[in-house]
């Protein structure tokens, strides 16, 4: 991991609606390979902040940096490069729900067109394998799929273009603790087998645990804490209630043992 050239570079983000400041000079970074993830209260500001990192919300100053490039000075052309060298999981998947499993993991990467027609459906059934979804659920339509499995459909049409970085916003929520760990250890596999950097937003104290390397925590429209659990849990011993407050997870038990 090379931390000279880290491949999200946030400097001074200021992000409004109308008259309303949500952030004040946000500055953090993202290194290769690594999984950080964006913590902070109901309505921090958590979700605009991924949207301006997604190409979504443009910040109304300060600048965001990905793969070395100014992404909002970028010409929409050259912004549309980068938005195929990354990959985005929303929150409820947002899957087609006229298209079957396989068609929402195929249609991503006929709109891409990285590969030839003829592999789309070869490359869409690799990846639904890779993220643990078996034949029986290619047919099937979202309407038909548990929470779990629409996640893992989202991860697949989300890592099939094979991006540099992967945005996930809350990926564990309303999954039971046994899918949410089994989504976590998916998560560390891609990241170590394809030495992916993931950004993550997530209330999920476990996730933390098992999955994260740095986490930053939004507050008041600063960043209030920029570094790893053990960091965190060290600042916590000063500060339990406030740090306490944070999480509205039930999930946490590995969490607060062993520490
Ligand atoms: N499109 C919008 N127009 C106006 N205000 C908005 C818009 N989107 C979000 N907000 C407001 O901006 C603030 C930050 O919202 P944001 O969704 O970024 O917070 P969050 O930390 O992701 O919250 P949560 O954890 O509840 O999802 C909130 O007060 C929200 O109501």
């Amino acid at each position: 991991m090379s931390a000279q050239n880290p491949l999200i570079q946030v400097e001074g983000v200021y992000n409004a609606y109308g008259d309303r400041l949500i952030h004040r000079g946000v500055s953090f970074e993202v290194q290769k390979g690594e999984v950080l993830a964006i913590l902070g209260g109901s309505g921090s500001g958590k979700s605009t902040l991924l949207r301006s990192l997604i190409l979504l919300n443009r910040p109304i100053k300060g600048t965001i940096k990905i793969f070395g490039e100014d992404i909002w000075k970028l010409k929409e052309s050259q912004r549309h490069k980068i938005f195929q060298r990354i990959g985005v999981l929303f929150q409820f998947g947002a899957l087609y729900s006229s298209l079957s499993v396989l068609e929402n993991v195929g249609i991503m990467l006929e709109e891409h067109g990285f590969y030839p027609p003829r592999n789309i459906v070869e490359i869409s059934k690799m990846w639904l394998d890779r993220v643990g979804l078996s034949k029986e659920t290619y047919e099937l339509y979202p309407y038909e799929l548990s929470g779990g499995m629409k996640k893992r459909v989202g991860l697949a049409r989300a890592m099939a273009t094979n991006p540099e970085i992967l945005f996930l916003d809350e990926p564990t929520s309303g999954l039971d603790p046994y899918s949410a760990d089994k989504f976590d250890e998916l998560i560390i596999s891609l990241k170590e087998s394809l030495h992916l950097s993931v950004v993550m937003i997530t209330h999920d104290l476990d996730s933390i645990k098992n999955a994260v390397d740095r986490f930053i925590m939004l507050k008041d429209g600063l960043i209030d804490f920029d570094g790893t659990l053990q960091d965190f849990i060290r600042r916590a011993h000063d500060r339990p209630l406030e740090e306490g407050n944070l999480f509205n997870s039930t999930r946490g038990e590995k969490f607060w043992k062993g520490m």
